[in-house]
């Protein structure tokens, strides 16, 4: 049978089959009629009627007489039929599933997207309350003793308003940091808590420390429309009370960064009284060197592991760009404030010098400091051998990109792109990159894409090579979830790797869904975001660097 018919068949049979009034046995017999009375010598559009109308027009008992009267003629190539009819039938289940699947890795994004604009509005709403009343401030806010921090939080109960942050002083970081707490950890998590800084962050104008808080404010008093401020502004992160454990991680096998790195530890424990944790294989490296670093500590389990963000104050990179994605895959969920060392080649997101690290972290210790939030953007493969929902991969967060190319295969890529509910377009070339703001100096770049300030709320959607004049890359809003399909129809399977890593193999069927992230890497600046990401461009890609023309030219 054609790959057209059987794919009308399919989606009859797909609507049979999530209907719970057929039993699998009544799907064998559908896919029976279906095969017995489709004539083997009919035409296509025949087919397609007969396909179209047979649950109305045929009646079962028809359909097993002509099945009988088929039979007895070819009953090898019948029975083959038989069971190819019913493996695409559940192909089809297989398909209808994955939709379903889909559709959740949607809605949950959705939702994701939801909770941050609720969150928004709710500060939103607190402060303007709290200006009506001239409130002071809350227990949240208010100075205290760590002590009376620590007794606070801990008490802290999730259903009650009591203790809510007033939103005056900005985003709170115990808000943040309760309810992203993953669920069931909750007891655990919130023990942790207790032990982390906090912090808020504000928003305002370049150099301009108002402690303005953020907001998208549009304004359609008597129907004009006016923005009341831009959406974002660079941040400032202050700390309410001191930081006291930093994670340190470090690219491996570098000598430069072997010679900073027990310095640093040693200056970090003695001078500024501040726990330090490592990745295991740095504790067993420092510990081979000197037993003095037996107070470092580490986690022991991927438990331990996934708590991290709830225990880290600050998280220091030594090394280039890979290591500072290094760190952010280390969190899949809150990402703690990042001060990046530059100890690679380019240091686009390394914006510090190692020889200062005294000054550097003493200044970000105390803060307050600029932060660049730099969003990350949340991969979902969703399997079409999946056999139900609960069967999709662990959701997969990147700080630069992912990458769908055709890996080993010589054929083009062939993928179909849909962001929303809408069709994009077809890529065919060597494949496609899906890139935040901040990878757009990365892979996107070097594959024609633009260039784009971290701070811009975007998705980049850059093909690579594509086998078309006129594919232009675009910059679409942070909002939209992408979708891409490798189609049944494509000639090879694709690749989809993740910040340049965790390669996964995609085949015909399989789909790739993106949306950003609700959690950010808040990486500090040198000075401020704008001003770190044009030196960046000047100084790691000689950005537009031509000699100038001499004055004594030609005349005017
Ligand atoms: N043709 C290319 O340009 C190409 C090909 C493959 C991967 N990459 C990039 O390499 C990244 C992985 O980095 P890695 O260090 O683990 O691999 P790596 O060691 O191969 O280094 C890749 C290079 O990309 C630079 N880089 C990484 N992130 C950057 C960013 N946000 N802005 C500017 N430059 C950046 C690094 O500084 C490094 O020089 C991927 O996320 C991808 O963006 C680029
Ligand atoms: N802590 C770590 N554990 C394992 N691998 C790491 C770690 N830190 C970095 N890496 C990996 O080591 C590689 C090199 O790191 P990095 O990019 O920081 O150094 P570089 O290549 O010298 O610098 P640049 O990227 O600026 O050229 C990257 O692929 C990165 O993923």
């Amino acid at each position: 049978m054609e790959k057209k018919e059987r794919r009308n068949l399919g989606s009859r049979l797909g609507l049979s089959v999530i209907s719970p009034a057929f039993s699998p046995e009544e799907l064998m017999q559908e896919s029976s009629d279906v095969a017995a009375n489709g004539s083997p010598n009919g035409t296509e559009n025949g087919r397609l009627e007969t396909f179209g109308s047979s649950a109305s027009t045929l009646s079962s008992s028809d359909s097993i007489k002509a099945a009988y009267a088929y039979l007895p003629q070819t009953p090898i190539r019948s029975t083959d039929a038989h069971l190819i009819e019913f493996s695409e039938a559940m192909r089809t289940v297989a398909k209808a599933l994955r939709r379903v699947a889909e559709g959740k890795a949607a809605a949950q994004a959705e939702a994701a997207e939801w909770k941050r604009k609720y969150e928004l509005e709710k500060a939103r709403n607190l402060q303007h309350k709290n200006e009506e009343l001239e409130h002071e401030g809350c227990p949240c806010c208010m100075n205290g003793t760590l002590e009376d921090s620590l007794n606070k939080l801990t008490v802290h109960d999730a259903s009650s308003d009591q203790n809510e942050c007033c939103g005056n002083h900005g985003i709170c970081s115990h808000q943040v940091l309760g309810d992203e707490a993953p669920a069931p950890i909750v007891n655990s998590a919130y023990k942790m808590v207790a032990r982390k800084a906090s912090f808020r962050l504000s928003w305002g104008c370049n150099g301009e420390k108002n402690g303005q808080h953020k907001h998208d404010v549009v304004s359609f008093e008597k129907g004009d429309i006016t923005t009341a401020s831009r959406s974002n502004k660079q941040i400032l992160l202050k700390w309410e009370t001191q930081p006291q454990t930093v994670f340190i991680i470090t690219k491996p096998n570098s000598s430069e960064v072997r010679a900073i790195m027990p310095e640093m530890v040693r200056w970090l424990n003695e001078h500024q009284k501040i726990n330090v944790l490592v990745e295991p294989r740095l504790r067993e490296e420092l510990l081979a060197d000197d037993s003095y670093f037996d107070f470092v500590q580490t986690w022991e389990d991927d438990d331990d592991k996934k708590l991290l963000h709830t225990k880290v104050d600050l998280v220091v990179t030594l090394g280039g760009d890979g290591t500072v994605l290094w760190a952010a895959s280390l969190f899949k969920g809150p990402v703690p404030p990042v001060v990046a060392f530059a100890l690679g080649s380019l240091g686009f997101m390394t914006p510090f010098h190692s020889e200062q690290y005294r000054e550097s972290l003493g200044n970000v210790i105390k803060g307050p400091f600029s932060i660049t939030l730099r969003n990350r953007l949340q991969c979902q493969v969703i399997r079409d051998a999946a056999k139900d929902e609960l069967e999709t991969e662990e959701p997969i967060l990147v700080l630069n990109e992912v990458t769908i190319d055709r890996g080993i295969s010589s054929y083009l890529t062939y993928l179909e792109c849909y962001c929303d509910s809408s069709f994009v377009t077809c890529v065919q070339g060597d494949g496609l990159i899906i890139s935040t703001t901040s990878g757009s100096t990365a892979y996107s770049l070097a594959a024609g894409g633009s260039m784009v300030h971290p701070q811009v709320p975007a998705i980049l959607f850059t093909p690579i090579c594509p086998h078309s004049l006129s594919f232009r890359p675009l910059i679409l809003p942070e909002y939209v979830t992408l979708r891409v399909q490798v189609p049944y129809n494509s000639r090879g399977q694709a690749w989809a790797s993740f910040d340049g890593k965790d390669r996964k193999q995609l085949a015909p069927g399989d789909a790739l869904i993106c949306s950003m992230a609700p959690w950010p890497v808040p990486t500090a600046c040198l000075v401020d975001s704008t001003t770190d990401f044009l030196r960046s461009i000047h100084e790691g890609l000689h950005w537009n660097l031509r000699k100038s023309q001499s004055f004594d030219g030609p005349p005017a």
